[in-house]
């Protein structure tokens, strides 16, 4: 059989010499072989005179060293938009004036809730913990004309990588909005003459403090003016709010504007009435229940079984201070690490552009919990946090060569990946499934103009305007696999057997683990490294841009 094909620049420069001397002196040329062979296998574990590496405590460090953050990837929120302050019953009181004019002003209207997604956050704890955002609710309107001060806004921040999901809505303009419809439709036949006179109401309706009973039951009410919204109300976002916020945001956006504030007795005067003695409540504001996820947007997502050596290999790629411990399930949340592309020389390492031209300075790396056989029943930590390497762009499936068979263990960690894209298929149906639901033909008499405008129909022969709810599936994303702890004495087969199955699957002799049609199997490559002697991490680097390139 033929030699396996090797990445110009990758294996043959760092690696494989480090790592498996007397493999790569079979396998590489001899043109290549004049390279500065240190062999691991003489290094400071086996060699008690060896200067100890450099970088030895930073990768294996004491179980207390590691940096923890408060960190939640998922949360429901209530947001309430502010109410609108009460109108005002007042009148005109001077010297001279008995009974004066109505001069009670309008109510202010409530706060908006608004949300953006910025660069410096990390996590969702924060708002996990407060459940309940609301707005302020507008002031009251006074005497002399004087209308209520708006309510303050609310603004809540996420993370760059939130999905914001609509799970229920309480308009209370919608609903008003509806019933006067119902009114007008029934009613438009017997107000057809003569004036038009409402009910009183506790609801709608505030009349003047001194009143007592009988009064009240004599006093005519005006009809109840039309519902009506914040001008603000236009630029919210469609029913049912779906939002991929994977930017970092300038300015917020409006999530739910105010509530209109209520109107003031000067409004009410008529012929047969100059001094009235109501105004209306200010109306309720909107509420809204949302699910928040939070995705994290790596270049290069590591999958692996626990204590591969995930967390270990960050460290030894970034500067991060990953979780490690020799037991299973050390790392419980997501870990995200930086990698500069820089040999501190002054100059990049790896110089790659990015297609809009400017150069590419890092890499982000997400390191998540371990996946067990079965996580896809829910066992171990489950499969929720593969939902942070969906996005990844690359994917590394750390495999540790000292802990039985490597084509085993990846055959195992591409058969949970399928189970989850399967999941999420089925999860994206629902989705659309949801969406065409709520779906009201333009004009039916249901649908409600404003902030909860009619859905368009989904055009499904243009999938611009479908849910942009996944990217590349996992399975046709780049992907290699990154073989841990070759330091280890008898991992060298181990990592030959690996090493002829990726490619045979790269010349199509073996399948695709996942099964998948379009998966990705072009030059398949498995990168043999030590991450606690921080040798043969140099060509993941170079690999990955490679692979971001595709
Ligand atoms: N000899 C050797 N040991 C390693 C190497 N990489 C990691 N280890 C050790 O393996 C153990 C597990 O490493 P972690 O990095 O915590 O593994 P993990 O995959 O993050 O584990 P979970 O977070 O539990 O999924 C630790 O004791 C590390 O010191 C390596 O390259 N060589
Ligand atoms: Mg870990």
């Amino acid at each position: 059989m033929p030699p396996p094909p090797i990445r110009p620049g990758c294996i043959r420069a760092s690696l494989t010499p480090f790592l498996y001397p007397a493999f790569s002196l079979r396998s590489l040329r001899p043109l290549l072989l004049p390279l500065p062979l240190r062999c691991l296998y003489t290094s400071t574990t086996h060699h008690p005179f060896a200067p100890p590496h450099a970088d030895s405590n930073r990768l294996d460090p004491t179980p207390d060293s590691y940096s923890l953050t408060p960190f939640a990837d998922r949360c429901i929120l209530t947001v309430e938009a502010g109410s609108g302050g009460h109108g005002c019953v007042s009148f005109v009181r001077e010297k001279y004036i008995e009974e004066g004019p109505p001069n009670g002003g309008d109510g202010g209207t409530g706060g908006n809730i608004y949300i953006q997604a910025v660069r410096g956050e990390t996590s969702l704890h924060k708002l996990a913990r407060r459940r309940l955002i609301k707005a302020g609710r507008g002031r009251n309107g006074q005497g002399k004309m004087r209308g209520g001060e708006r309510g303050p806004d609310m603004l809540i921040t996420v993370p760059v990588g939130t999905i914001v999901r609509e799970i229920q809505r309480h308009d209370p303009a919608e609903e008003a909005e509806a019933a006067e419809r119902e009114a007008d439709f029934h009613g438009a036949q017997e107000s057809a003459a003569g004036e038009e006179q409402g009910n009183y109401t506790k609801d709608k309706w505030l009349v003047f403090p001194g009143l007592i009973p009988s009064e009240l039951n004599r006093m005519v009410f005006p009809t109840l003016p039309k519902t009506r919204r914040s001008p603000l109300a236009a630029l919210q976002p469609q029913a049912p709010i779906f939002l991929d916020l994977d930017k970092h945001m300038e300015t917020p956006m409006l999530l739910a504007a105010g509530a209109m504030g209520g109107i003031g007795n000067p409004h009410f005067v008529t012929h047969n009435n100059s001094r009235p003695k109501m105004a209306t409540r200010g109306d309720t504001g909107m509420k809204l229940s949302l699910q928040l996820e939070l995705k994290l947007l790596a270049d290069l997502g590591l999958v692996g079984l626990p204590n591969a050596g995930k967390s270990t290999l960050t460290r030894a790629l970034t500067n991060s201070r990953a979780r490690i411990g020799n037991w299973a399930f050390t790392t419980l949340q997501p870990n995200v690490g930086t990698v500069v592309l820089d040999d501190h020389k002054g100059r990049p390492a790896v110089t790659k552009r990015l297609r809009d031209g400017t150069l590419r300075e890092n890499f982000l790396i997400a390191d998540v919990p371990g996946l067990i056989e079965d996580a896809h029943l829910d066992k171990g930590l489950g499969l929720g946090f593969l939902r942070h390497v969906e996005r990844a762009a690359v994917l590394a499936f750390v495999i540790d060569l000292s802990a039985g068979d490597a084509v085993e263990t990846l055959k195992l960690l591409w058969r949970e990946v399928s189970e989850y894209e399967a999941l999420r298929g089925k999860e994206l149906n629902a989705e659309t499934e949801r969406r065409m639901v709520t779906y009201r033909p333009p004009g039916s008499r249901t649908s409600v103009k404003g902030a909860t405008a009619e859905l368009k129909a989904p055009d499904f022969d243009n999938p611009e305007s479908l849910p942009p709810l996944t990217g590349t599936p996992i399975s046709s994303k780049p992907w290699f696999v990154a073989a841990t702890k070759a330091d280890l004495p008898d991992t060298q087969h181990n990592y030959e057997a690996l090493r002829n199955y990726l490619h045979d699957m790269t010349v199509g002799v073996q399948p695709h683990p996942s099964q998948r049609k379009n998966a990705w199997k072009r030059d398949l490559q498995s990168i043999p490294v030590s991450a606690i002697k921080a040798e043969g991490v140099d060509a993941i680097p170079r690999l990955v841009m490679e692979l971001l390139e595709e």
